[in-house]
């Protein structure tokens, strides 16, 4: 598990006809009540929050709001306190993060977490782990249907690559610009074929035209690869341009939702998070 104590157990809260719902139909997330209790802090409380398919959604709040946890309870990282999380009308709370990305879920970090001493092609290849079909057996004795299955990964690892627009596919990951390195991790995450992709902060550091890029990257996600996208972000410009559908979280508590337009004016929100900025 993820370091943080043991709860107990998963309350097993009401699904109703979420979970009947078939796959590919619905939302492709759909989460009910997921609470995350660290000692005595709540850091995610009751939170209901939906990802409809094909939809970029953003979850915002200030430092310390649960974002993060909230990210890391989908993704098997922490077990919810209470709660369900439901992907694709498939029960996967608190299942192992491998887990949850063979299911159709790759996500990025806040901090950067590439394998530093490797390529780019070869970092996209590890993200690609989850779909291959070669054995261990088959890898140590390098049989062909392994070498044809790596050459395939190469050249898929280096179409990855020209999408998220990385043009140095050879260099070592920790050789790239911080730029470069945003767009490897999303092509990395992008190898495992997810269908929802969740990325946590993913402009931070990033200068604004490099956050353009990112922004239009998202976009060319949801239209052509009929992907939906959950992200963290506190460039409020990238999020306002960006989103069809806002969350706003804070001391772990949902206390705003919809759209752009309709968040941007909620007052509870200008008070806890834009006013804070402003
Ligand atoms: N493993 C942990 N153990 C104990 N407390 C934690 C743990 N992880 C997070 N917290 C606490 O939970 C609360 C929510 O933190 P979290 O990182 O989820 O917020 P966030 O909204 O992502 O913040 P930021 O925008 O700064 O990244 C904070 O008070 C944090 O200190």
């Amino acid at each position: 598990m993820s370091g943080d104590e043991p709860i107990g157990e998963v309350q097993q809260a009401a699904v109703g006809a979420v979970a009947t719902v078939p796959p590919g139909e619905g939302p492709v997330l759909d989460v009910i009540g997921v609470s995350k209790v660290f000692g005595g802090l709540v850091a995610v409380n009751d939170v209901d929050f939906v990802v409809p398919r094909k939809a970029i959604v953003s979850l915002i709040g200030p430092n310390g709001a649960g974002k993060t946890t909230f990210f890391n309870c989908l993704t098997g990282l922490y077990r919810p306190t209470t709660g369900r999380v439901i992907f694709d009308g498939r029960d996967i709370t608190a299942k192992r993060p491998d887990v949850v990305t063979s299911a159709g879920i790759a996500r990025t970090f806040q901090n950067i977490k590439l394998f530093r001493t490797m390529t780019a092609v070869e970092n996209v290849q590890v993200g690609m782990h989850p779909r291959l079909r070669s054995r261990v057996t088959g890898m140590i004795l390098r049989t062909p249907f392994v070498r044809r299955e790596e050459k395939n990964s190469r050249e898929r690892a280096r179409e990855l690559l020209d999408f998220v627009g990385l043009k140095r596919k050879d260099e070592l990951a920790m050789n790239l610009p911080y730029g470069d390195q945003r767009r490897l991790e999303i092509a990395r995450a992008l190898g495992s074929e997810p269908r929802l992709l969740l990325l946590d902060e993913p402009t931070a550091g990033m200068n604004p035209q490099e956050s353009e890029q990112l922004r239009a990257l998202m976009d060319r996600l949801r239209t052509e690869r009929d992907m939906s996208i959950l992200l963290i972000e506190h460039d409020m410009k990238v999020v306002m341009n960006v989103s069809d559908h806002i969350t706003v979280l804070d001391h772990g508590e949902k206390i705003a939702e919809g759209s752009p337009t309709e968040v941007r004016q909620n007052p509870r929100v200008i008070e806890a998070y834009l006013g804070s900025q402003a």
